[in-house]
């Protein structure tokens, strides 16, 4: 079965769009502002992506684009600024920020209460603990795509490979919550295909193409592609050997057409809930 993000993704769009609709008849257009600084053109392209879901469903969406000469005194300045400012409801610092920024800095400095990524110490805290709070995007999209494909994390052994802020982590946390027994691998791994092979849900969060092996795949598991990642020929694949994983896995997602529009789609689902819990 490929599980079809896509698909799922627009019906959270449609989700969204009636939540929309309400919070309007209250008076209370949601508000999405990013903030992208410097002329990266993957960011430039994904958050072209982010601007068009917001208006499909109806989300007010502003972007500050900063130069990449802009320094952490300013960029700071701008966080605060839109602290301040009751129209908006989410802020999301696209990243990776340009080399010389402090990106802890400014993520820490983003107010907790607008903070769509789930990226604030205090909702990776709260995420930790088992609270409510914005929920990180792309693992919250993932947990969105196992509960479609009918796989309920409950007993199961979960892998997930990778341990950044932004995936790893609190992927890790969020299948703890709903009951997986959950391994983390990474690079100092000592043998990554036994770890895969006993797993009955992977997801893949390391960004080399086509780096687990379709033949380490257990019969039956479900697969899930975080990786996004540009071939010499410029075709994106993901972290998963795709074909040969296929033929194993009860469930696997596509790159693209997997992870990539749930992470936007949760990012509309996070800017509504924020506006909710506003008014
Ligand atoms: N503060 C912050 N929050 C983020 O959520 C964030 C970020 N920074 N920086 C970069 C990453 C990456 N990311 C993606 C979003 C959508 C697709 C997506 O829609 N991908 C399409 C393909 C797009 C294409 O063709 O290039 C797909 O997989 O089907 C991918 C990647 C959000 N990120």
């Amino acid at each position: 079965m490929i599980i079809d993000g896509k698909q799922v993704a627009a019906q959270v769009r449609a989700e969204v769009a009636a939540a929309v609709k309400e919070l309007e008849a209250r008076g209370r257009t949601p508000g999405l502002t990013v903030v992208r600084v410097g002329d990266d053109p993957a960011s430039a392209v994904y958050v072209r992506g982010k601007r068009k879901a917001c208006e499909e469903v109806g989300i007010r969406s502003v972007e500050h684009h900063l130069p990449a000469t802009t320094s952490q005194a300013e960029l700071l300045a701008l966080v605060r600024q839109l602290n301040a400012d009751p129209s908006v409801d989410g802020i999301l610092v696209q990243l990776p920020l340009p080399k010389g920024l402090d990106e802890s800095e400014i993520l820490d400095a983003i107010d907790p209460g607008k903070d769509v990524d789930g990226f604030h110490p205090l909702n990776v805290g709260a995420l930790c603990l088992g609270k409510p709070a914005p929920r990180p995007c792309t693992p919250h999209g993932v947990m969105r795509l196992l509960a479609e494909a009918g796989c309920d994390p409950k007993g199961k052994r979960a892998l997930v490979i990778g341990r950044s802020h932004i995936v790893g982590k609190p992927m890790a946390l969020m299948l703890l919550e709903k009951h997986a027994t959950v391994t983390i691998a990474h690079s100092r791994t000592a043998d990554l295909a036994a770890e895969v092979a006993r797993a009955d849900i992977v997801v893949a969060a390391i960004g080399k193409a086509e780096m687990i092996r379709g033949e380490w795949v257990k019969p039956g598991a479900v697969v899930i592609d975080v990786g996004m990642n540009r071939k010499p020929d410029g075709k994106l694949c993901g972290d998963v050997e795709y074909a040969a994983a296929a033929e194993r896995a009860a469930a696997i997602t596509p790159v693209p057409g997997g992870v990539g529009p749930m992470t936007i789609a949760m990012l509309l689902v996070n800017t509504v809930e924020l506006a909710r819990t506003r008014t």
